[in-house]
């Protein structure tokens, strides 16, 4: 048995947006939820970086990354995950790992109609998680 998470915004790793030009951007929960679908998805079976993610609670991701996304893009949710730093311990996640992960978003964010513009202001929201996440 786990210790029970702790539910705690603070833990998302980024200040909301305010204002809901960006949930609309991304289609609402509805979008939101289709695009990490897909995001997981796509990094389970992606050849660089699937690896790291085999034998991770896939659910469990799909859940606690929806409420992120959603929480961060003011959408109307709350974020149950671990803080970066302690999600990402002793992953081994390198440069280009995070590089890639980039790139699989950005597909997953584009095959869902959301426009550039709208994805760099997302990316640059998670981009300065990158020091929680890459193993020094
Ligand atoms: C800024 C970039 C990133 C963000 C915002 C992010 C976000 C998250 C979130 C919200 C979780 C779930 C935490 C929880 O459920 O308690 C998670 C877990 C995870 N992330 Fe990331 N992540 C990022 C980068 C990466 C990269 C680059 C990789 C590897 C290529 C990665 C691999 C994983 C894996 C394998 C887990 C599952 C850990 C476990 O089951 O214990 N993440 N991430």
């Amino acid at each position: 048995a786990v210790d029970p998470y702790v539910a705690d915004n603070r833990h998302a790793g980024a200040v909301p947006f305010t204002g809901d030009g960006m949930a609309k951007a991304f289609g609402g929960q509805d979008g939101i939820r289709r695009i990490v679908d897909r995001f997981v998805a796509i990094n389970f079976a992606d050849p660089v970086i699937g690896e790291i993610f085999a034998n991770h609670d896939k659910v469990r991701l799909k859940r606690t990354l929806f409420e992120q996304f959603c929480f961060i893009l003011n959408a109307g949710c709350t974020y149950s995950g671990r803080d970066m730093a302690s999600a990402h311990k002793d992953l081994g996640v390198q440069k280009a790992d995070m590089n890639r992960l980039v790139e699989t978003l950005q597909r997953a964010m584009s095959e869902e109609g959301v426009s550039f513009q709208a994805q760099n202001r997302f990316l640059s929201k998670l981009a300065p998680m990158r020091h929680d996440v890459i193993e020094k």
